[in-house]
């Protein structure tokens, strides 16, 4: 028996991420300079680039947080204004610090950004949730503000997965986390992209992006100037590309 009121899809649908020409200026300053990207179901795009290359930026269009000068948004080949928030409830967000409610328990935290995004689970799906990213059971029931950021950051995959988001974007998950908690984190966003997810990743770590991603963007004041398939370099020929690009 269904342990959710609100059913999740039994066939789940995916979808694509796309910026076409996509730019943001401050001014006359260009922070993001006509960015093609598209990121598939099952992909996970690493995005490099020195502080102030233009990927928050990125991740920030994709969000609605701003809106873009010039260029395009699409999900699914399908272009989304600013104020589609029907179809942008497909995205998640994973930011450096998962905010979220420090007086509350994962199991509560879980269950009110569920039913904020409009999905009423029973206490046994919430566990499955928080199960399968890996946060353990002794965790459950104990509130936000003794957890780590590694295990903060597990609830807001969890709340990911609660919602059904399609394409999670991150934002320099693994920054400042230990070598276990980011060995977990990588597992945990290869199992979400093997599951089918569209993930988009800003990050400063480079083994960590030949390791998690299957493709990897090199960004360089505001233009994407690389993009290649994680599987045709490895993390010394990368990181030499890299501080060529930068
Ligand atoms: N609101 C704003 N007004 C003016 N300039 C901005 C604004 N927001 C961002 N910028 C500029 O846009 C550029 C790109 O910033 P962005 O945060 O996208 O870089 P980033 O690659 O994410 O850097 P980091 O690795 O430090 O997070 C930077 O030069 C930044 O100063």
């Amino acid at each position: 028996m269904c342990s959710c009121i609100r059913h999740a899809p039994i066939f789940p649908i995916y979808f694509m991420l796309q910026a076409i020409s996509l730019s943001k200026n401050y001014g006359a300053y260009k922070a993001l300079n006509q960015l093609n990207l598209t990121v598939k179901a099952g992909e996970v795009f690493c995005l490099l680039g020195q502080n102030g290359a233009g990927k928050t930026t990125t991740i920030n269009l994709f969000l609605g947080f701003i809106e873009p000068s010039a260029g395009k948004i699409l999900i699914d080949g399908k272009a989304l204004d600013a104020h589609d928030h029907e179809r942008r409830k497909h995205l998640a967000y994973i930011p450096e610090v998962v905010m979220l409610y420090g007086n509350l328990s994962a199991i509560e935290n879980l269950d009110y950004f569920s039913k904020l995004a409009g999905f009423n689970y029973e206490t046994r799906s919430l566990t499955n949730f928080l199960n399968q990213c890996g946060l353990q059971e002794s965790a459950h029931h104990k509130h936000l503000s003794g957890f780590s950021k590694g295990m903060r950051q597990k609830v807001g995959i969890a709340i990911a997965l609660a919602k059904n988001a399609k394409i999670i974007l991150m934002d320099e998950p693994t920054s400042g986390l230990d070598p276990k908690a980011t060995a977990e984190f990588t597992l945990l966003v290869k199992q979400l992209a093997a599951e089918g997810k569209s993930i988009l990743m800003a990050t400063h770590d480079i083994f960590n992006a030949v390791n998690v991603g299957s493709h990897i963007g090199i960004m360089k004041q505001g233009e994407l100037i690389h993009t290649l398939k994680a599987s045709e370099i490895n993390a010394t020929d990368l990181q030499e590309l890299y501080l060529q690009t930068i």
